[in-house]
């Protein structure tokens, strides 16, 4: 485990550098170069010190103002700060400069990766943590990363230099400087292993936290959580959850605090019996003077850098191990996040224009988790430009089987098949396909932005974009906002405007239209639409989609009966399919909801 966690650790050391290289080679190297001039100076200016030191003590003291060594000394050492000053400034302005971008990077790896995830790893809590580990990693540790391999870098040239200087000086030093660093280090690499676990421990306890901040300061959760009072009943959890995670760290501090007292405590013993035994030699006449002083201040520099490096190994070590959390999650797209991903832009005439026929044969679905299938054996039949409709009570599975016919899911049995031919490839599969969800996204974004989503990879189209929602019965409101088309659809944004639920269904629509896909699914697409609204779009459904294969998923059976073929469905099976008039003359399950509807619509009239 130890063992397995020091390969780990060095990985990501190899991996912070990849990145800062990646990000910008230039800085990493300059910043490299600064580090590696700074500590020869060092050396230099110790071994230096020594020399003349050495030289004018050899003269006496009476004569020792007047050494020719002295004053060129004292200006060749102004002149080497001076310009090791400059230096250090040149590196850290390239340094700050270097840990944004790499913070750039690794967030835009993160995001990719993300986004490249197939739709049922959502439904995992493991790839949630992972995703939260990654996030909260990507969020200033890769830059801390480099930072902190930096000092590290800087603290190992000291230790060389001033490693170096010794050899010159009394060679038996360096072991024993080394030595007086080792419990403080090896208390370090404890914390960092403890901090790491602690972490893991903690993600979906984070989540949780991040779940409810959310609630507690969104703009759409904000009406309810004061209808309801539950402001205070929400930040208590969020206290709770906080609380869990302040109790463990407190405990994992107290035992660090314990162990770091123990580790410095017998450092510091070691670099007094040194000290001492430099001042015992010095004095019994067994070392120069020169050579004992310049000996203090090495030992001083270089205990105080490795204790400096010892205090951030703890540091170094976790934010390492965070880049184990980070590279596995972008490790399937980190290769290809170097290379800015072609945007294909497409004309409108290279989209597939023909109707589809689809067929499902014997689909069979389960969630990540689950017991049992939301979708069984299930097959239907659409032919190219037909309307078919899905219904069946809540839960029955609509929503899980469109989300199969329209490549989101992989089924986990059977097949689909697109004008004859098994779909393998789901993303090509998507290309061609439109949905409106039930739970369709509101983009705070322009009222453009938001219809113009539907084909991303198409160059923008005014005209195209105005035409979707003339279709959807959207041009009229949007023309009438502040900004028309290009106002952001969200209070919180300057000039921002917001619409009515029926009016974002409306722009849902919109964008299915924009999309242009030869095939449709639409999974309830009237919800928020009024009665009248709701008639005029599905008896001009046909016409609106002329061309197109669409799927219809509606509760109100009144509005699906126009379509081609109805497929009834229950607890995720197909228990009957035909027309709205063969399904009535069956007398089946579809024909007494068909009722049920039909008599609570009289009842309401006559009541
Ligand atoms: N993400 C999910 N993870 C696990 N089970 C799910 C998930 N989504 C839906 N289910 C389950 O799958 C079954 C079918 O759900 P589905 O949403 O497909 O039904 P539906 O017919 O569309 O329902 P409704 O009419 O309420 O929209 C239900 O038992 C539901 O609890």
């Amino acid at each position: 485990m130890a063992e397995r966690r020091k390969r780990d650790l060095l990985h990501s050391a190899v991996f912070a550098v990849r990145l800062a290289w990646l990000a910008d080679r230039r800085a990493l190297v300059h910043v490299i170069v600064v580090q590696v001039l700074s500590a020869m100076v060092m050396a230099g200016a110790l071994v230096m010190t020594q020399q003349v030191f050495g030289a004018v003590l050899a003269r006496g003291p009476a004569a020792a103002g007047r050494s020719p060594v002295l004053v060129p000394a004292v200006i060749a050492a102004l002149v080497v700060g001076a310009a090791v000053g400059a230096l250090r400034l040149s590196g850290t302005a390239r340094m700050a400069v270097l840990t944004v971008k790499v913070d750039r990077l690794v967030a835009g790896m993160v995001l990719e990766a993300a986004v490249a995830a197939e739709l049922p790893r959502f439904e995992e809590p493991d790839f949630h943590d992972r995703l939260q580990r990654a996030v909260f990693a990507s969020r200033r540790q890769p830059a801390l990363a480099v930072i902190l391999l930096v000092t590290a870098f800087q603290a190992a040239l000291t230790v060389l230099a001033v490693g170096g200087a010794f050899v010159l000086m009394a060679w038996w030093l360096l072991p024993l400087v080394l030595l007086s660093a080792v419990p403080a280090i090896r208390a370090a690499g404890n914390e960092r292993s403890a901090h790491h676990d602690m972490h893991h421990g903690l993600s979906e306890n984070r989540r949780l936290r991040e779940y409810l901040e959310r609630l507690l300061t969104g703009r759409d959760e904000a009406k309810e959580i004061r209808a309801l009072d539950l402001g205070g009943v929400l930040t208590g959890r969020w206290q709770e959850q906080y609380a869990h995670e302040v109790r463990a760290t407190e405990a994992l501090m107290k035992t660090h605090a314990r162990h770091r007292m123990v580790a410095q405590a017998t450092g510091g013993v070691v670099i007094c019996v040194l000290v001492g035994s430099l001042w015992w030699l010095a004095t019994s006449d067994l070392l120069p003077l020169s050579t004992a002083g310049a000996a203090v201040a090495g030992v001083w520099l270089l205990s105080v850098r490795l204790n400096t490096f010892a205090g951030m190994l703890g540091g170094i070590g976790e934010n390492l191990l965070r880049l184990t959390d980070l590279e596995t999650f972008i490790a399937p797209t980190s290769a290809t996040a170097r290379v800015p991903r072609q945007r294909r832009e497409l004309t409108y005439s290279q989209l597939p224009c023909e109707p589809v026929a689809l067929r499902a044969e014997r689909l069979t679905f389960t969630y990540p988790g689950a017991e049992v299938p939301a979708v069984h054996e299930v097959s239907l039949d659409l032919r190219p430009g037909q309307v078919v409709a899905l219904v069946g009570v809540n839960g029955s599975g609509k929503t899980t089987l469109a989300h199969l016919l329209a490549g989101l899911y992989p089924p986990d049995g059977g097949h689909l098949l697109c004008d004859g031919a098994p779909v393998t490839d789901l993303t090509a599969h998507r290309e061609r396909t439109a949905v409106v969800f039930q739970d369709f996204t509101r983009y705070k974004l322009p009222a453009l932005d938001n219809i113009a989503f539907g084909r991303p990879h198409t160059t923008d189209d005014l005209e195209r974009v105005q035409e979707a929602a003339r279709q959807a019965g959207a041009l009229d409101f949007l023309k009438e906002l502040p900004d028309s088309l290009h106002t952001p659809l969200g209070k919180e944004f300057t000039g921002g405007a917001d619409l009515s639920g029926g009016q974002w269904q409306r722009l849902a629509l919109a964008r299915a239209f924009y999309r242009d896909a030869p095939l449709v699914i639409l999974d309830e697409p009237t919800a928020a639409l009024d009665a009248h609204a709701e008639d005029q779009l599905f008896a001009h459904l046909r016409r609106l989609f002329t061309g197109r294969t669409v799927v219809l998923i509606s509760h109100r059976l009144r509005s699906v009966r126009h379509a081609d073929r109805i497929y009834v469905l229950e607890t995720g099976r197909v228990v009957e399919q035909g027309s709205h008039e063969t399904l009535l003359r069956t007398g089946g399950a579809y024909a007494t909801l068909f009722r049920a509807q039909a008599r609570a619509y009289q009842n309401t009239g006559t009541s």
